[in-house]
């Protein structure tokens, strides 16, 4: 069985920031044995420009420097976004427990004292890169499952619960901030079945997204812009006035309707549209919206309509 020590940590960039330009060599040159790549920098400022410029995998840091110590040389390093994450070793002669402390409390991961043996150096550098990468790939992870979990994979747009979540955040900040209402827009590709029916599940899926393009190329940033179903789509309009809610509505039915989506033809959807009255539920304005969408279909559908 492999364990965490074992597995190699090949080609990671350490950067050994230390004064004595013994301990560089020695250390540096037990590092290139085991085939890690080393920078090598005597002093604090040195050490933070080269971590700055180009971050390092890990860095092995001196305490006692000729101009910023090592402490505040890792504060600097943990305050900036981008060398936050690096593994930090402090390696000093200092074996006293109040410097230890102050060391992990900077931020540091570890602490090793000089005279120090090059197998318990090896050690500890490679399990904290092990450690670091599986952080980091957790991370990426955990980013991607919040993705997944908030977006429709068809379309690539926010799905209906991250639109809720997001949408009742908007609802109570105007209530609370007494801001002006915000629209609601529900919309719905008209005969849809038909599409499907005629030209099978695929097409029906590449006319979803080229519709999902042509009203996105419609929006503002600040719009919410959400798959709500199957065929129908919702829109929040943040702090937009009755009319201007309804001409956006107007403008995105003639940019659907405009040019045919091949090789299903013209595609044209019906649209309902509702401003945020003070108090009111999220549910009740997306429930009037829906009455109107319904209006829109029973009058003929391709049109906007809009209740009070
Ligand atoms: N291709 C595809 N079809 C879908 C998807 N989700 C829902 N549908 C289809 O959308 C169609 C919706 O049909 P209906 O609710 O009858 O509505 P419609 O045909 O659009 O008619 P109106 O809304 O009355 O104009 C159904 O055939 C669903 O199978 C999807 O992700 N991809």
């Amino acid at each position: 069985m492999t364990t965490i020590l074992e597995e190699p940590t090949t080609a990671a960039t350490i950067l050994i920031v230390d004064d004595a330009p013994e301990n560089l060599n020695l250390l540096g040159r037990i590092l290139e044995d085991a085939d890690y790549r080393v920078r090598r920098q005597p002093t604090g400022h040195m050490g933070l420009t080269s971590a700055l410029t180009a971050p390092p995998d890990l860095i092995l840091l001196d305490i006692r420097l000729p101009d910023i110590d090592g402490f505040e040389l890792c504060d600097r390093l943990k305050q900036n976004s981008d060398t936050k994450d690096i593994p930090i070793i402090f390696i000093s002669a200092l074996n006293d427990a109040g410097d230890k402390v102050r060391a992990f409390s900077s931020g540091a991961v570890d602490y090793v004292t000089k005279p120090f043996q090059a197998e318990e150096v090896l050690a500890r550098v490679a399990i904290h890169l092990r450690h670091n990468a599986f952080q980091r790939q957790l991370e990426m992870q955990n980013r991607e499952l919040e993705r997944l979990a908030t977006t429709d994979p068809l379309t690539g747009i926010l799905n209906r619960r991250s639109f809720t979540s997001y949408a009742e955040h908007y609802r109570a900040r105007a209530d609370r901030y007494h801001q002006s209402g915000f629209g609601v827009i529900l919309l719905d590709i008209d005969k849809f079945k038909r599409i499907n029916d005629a030209f099978g599940h695929d097409i029906g899926d590449r006319v979803l997204v080229e519709m999902t393009e042509r009203i996105r190329c419609g929006l503002r940033e600040v719009d919410l812009f959400a798959r709500w179903g199957g065929e129908e789509f919702i829109i929040l309009s943040p702090e937009t006035p009755q009319e201007g809610v309804i001409h956006l509505a107007e403008r995105l039915r003639q940019a659907i309707a405009g040019d045919e989506i091949a090789p299903a033809g013209q595609v044209t959807a019906s649209f309902g549209v509702a401003i945020s009255r003070r108090g009111e539920k999220l549910d009740d304005l997306i429930r009037r919206a829906d009455f109107a969408l319904l209006d829109a279909k029973t009058a003929g559908r391709n049109r906007v309509q809009y209740v009070e």
